[in-house]
């Protein structure tokens, strides 16, 4: 219902607009928004592409039902799932293979924002995937900043926190390809709502968001859309 709602009411949005949606539901997905203006993708994948990893889902999986993204590195994969930043680049590189965008998820936690650590910690996360891809592999990813406190929590980053962060990854990106960093999207990710989705993507450097709650009211995201 929710994704059929979505589809009626996007039409053709003048952004790119993609769900990404827990495995079992990519076929349901790949029915009902082929051929629609909407993209579908993964919200983790293996690091295995193939081989004895009974549960896992490889990116050539998620390409079988014609997936545009997966979500790699995602904090609660980090926090409840021991992910590293080198198990995150590891999927950012298998997306790729498999011709599917990896959204590459950084954020601090509080503790480390109220620490002063921002930068180093973010930095870390992009630079361990940066460091694996070739300058022409960077065209094809998306980054997304998300807060760890500001997720589900109904805090946002203010518009400039989010810049500030924004920017100092678009700094790392034109350093490793300097023709493709200013079309690499990067979406900010927290808490965004229909009443402060505007004010956060008018940053210079704010392309998009990673929409969490407010995605599963489908009048809601659709206002995320039209402020896009
Ligand atoms: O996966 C989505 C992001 O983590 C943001 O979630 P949220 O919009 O509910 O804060």
């Amino acid at each position: 219902a929710l994704l059929s709602e979505i589809k009626g009411a996007a039409g053709q949005p003048a952004c790119d607009v993609a769900v990404c949606v827990p495995a079992p539901y990519l076929s349901q997905c790949q029915s009902l928004l082929e051929g629609s203006a909407i993209r579908w993708g993964g919200q983790d994948a293996s690091l295995h592409e193939s081989g004895a990893y009974t549960g896992e889902v490889s990116c050539s999986m998620l390409a079988d039902f014609a997936c545009g993204y997966v979500i790699v590195g995602h904090s609660e994969r980090r926090t409840y799932h021991g992910e590293t930043d080198e198990l995150v680049a590891g999927k950012a590189v298998r997306a790729l293979k498999s011709g599917i965008a990896p959204i590459v998820c950084v954020g601090e936690s509080l503790e480390q924002r109220e620490a002063g650590k921002t930068d180093e910690v973010v930095g870390a996360q992009i630079d361990a995937v940066l460091a694996v891809l070739s300058a022409e592999e960077i065209a094809g990813i998306v980054v997304a900043y998300e807060p760890v406190w500001a997720i589900g929590t109904g805090r946002t980053a203010t518009p400039q926190m989010a810049q500030d962060v924004h920017a100092m990854l678009r700094a790392k990106l034109r350093a490793k390809n300097p023709a493709a960093a200013d079309a690499v999207k990067i979406l900010y990710g927290g808490s965004m709502k229909p009443d402060n989705a505007a004010d956060l993507l008018a940053m210079a450097d704010i392309d998009g968001g990673l929409i969490g709650g407010a995605s599963l009211k489908a009048a809601d995201f659709l206002a995320i859309i039209r402020a896009a």
